[in-house]
């Protein structure tokens, strides 16, 4: 192609992204659109897959049958999420084994927050209420990103998402109302993940490679920094309903900005997780390479039975 010809192509694109058109698999996009999206939405349906793995590890132990059936459901959400995800960004031209051995082999990233333990009932209560929250807070804007499967997998996965925000408020406003002990294992569990939530939402927007070109291309429609704010300012009130502390005593309502101000975050702990140093990063890789090797036999079954059945098509049509 002529520079000529892909500067019309590229200026075509453009104006499609002023105009807030979509971007359809089929239309011209240059290069890095299509690159930075395979790593932004494959780390995405990553992080759905092994974000089933935290609370997976309540299902048998949930304290009744209701709590079961909900939790049971919003795990399969979330591989659903990680499915639907998977598909989206195969249309951009990647397998999905090409995928998953980028997740395997450590290249491809998934969210920090999932490499934390889940060590009682109400973390699980905590997940819902803080990571789902973040998640949605993350998710909505991206459901007007540039990338049409994208944006259209997001409409979808929003309102499953808001189920389990609900889901796990609904379980730590029960613990709030119970014994002390029970409020005591609320208190905990935020403890634990107000922060690891806060760094989910990215590193702060200076730290930010891609922010600056994902904003152009509206594949992001809000920095790191405004998700985090937005996200503090509406939990905090969530958190006083429950009559429950945030770790944080720098927090502060500020009357002048009509936001909360908050303390430092601990960054150094935010890369030593992404970097694989977390407290889990290690026991959930090696849950996902195992399931994966553990499936070998159902793939080669399948595969096996397809090309049967594609023989049996060419001997009857010869
Ligand atoms: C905002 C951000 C996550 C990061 O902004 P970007 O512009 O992409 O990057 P930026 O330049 O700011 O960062 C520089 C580098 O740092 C990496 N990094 C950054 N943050 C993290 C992190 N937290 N963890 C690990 N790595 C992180 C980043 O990849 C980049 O490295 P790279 O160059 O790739 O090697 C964006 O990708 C996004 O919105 N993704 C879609 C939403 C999504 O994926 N959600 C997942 C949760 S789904 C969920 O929770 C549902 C659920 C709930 C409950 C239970 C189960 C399931």
């Amino acid at each position: 192609m002529s520079d000529k010809e892909i500067k019309n192509l590229e200026d075509i694109f453009e104006a499609k992204i002023a105009r807030d058109e979509k971007i359809e698999p089929k239309d011209w996009m240059p290069e890095k659109y299509r690159k930075t999206h395979i790593r932004q939405m494959s780390q995405h349906a990553h992080s759905e897959i092994v974000g089933m793995l935290p609370e997976g590890n309540w299902i048998t132990r949930a304290p009744s049958l209701r709590r079961k059936v909900a939790l049971l459901a919003k795990v399969q959400d979330e591989a659903g999420h990680g499915l639907y995800l998977y598909s989206a960004t195969e249309t951009l031209g990647i397998s999905r084994e090409e995928m998953y051995n980028q997740l395997h082999s450590g290249k491809a990233k998934y969210s920090s927050i999932f490499n934390y333990p889940t060590i009682t009932w109400a973390d699980i209560g905590a997940i819902g209420w803080l990571v789902d929250g973040a998640a949605i807070i993350n998710q909505v804007p991206l459901c007007s990103t540039s990338f049409g499967p994208y944006a259209r997998a997001m409409v979808r996965v929003c309102k499953e998402e808001s189920f389990h925000q609900r889901q796990g408020y609904e379980i730590m406003l029960t613990l709030c109302n119970g014994t002390p002990e029970q409020k005591a294992m609320a208190q905990d569990a935020l403890d634990r993940w107000w922060w690891p939530s806060l760094m989910m939402l990215g590193p702060t927007d200076d730290a930010s490679t891609h922010t600056e070109q994902s904003m152009k291309w509206k594949l992001k429609r809000k920095t790191n920094d405004e998700l985090r704010q937005q996200f503090i300012d509406q939990t905090v009130p969530q958190a006083d309903i429950l009559g429950i502390t945030v770790p944080d005593k720098d927090l502060k309502w500020n009357e002048e900005t009509g936001h909360y101000d908050f303390g430092a975050i601990d960054w150094d702990e935010f890369w030593q997780v992404v970097k694989g140093h977390g407290p889990c990063n290690k026991e959930r890789m090696q849950t996902r390479v195992s399931a994966w090797e553990g499936g070998e036999w159902v793939r080669d079954a399948a595969m096996a039975y397809a090309e049967k059945q594609a023989d049996k098509k060419v001997r009857k049509a010869g």
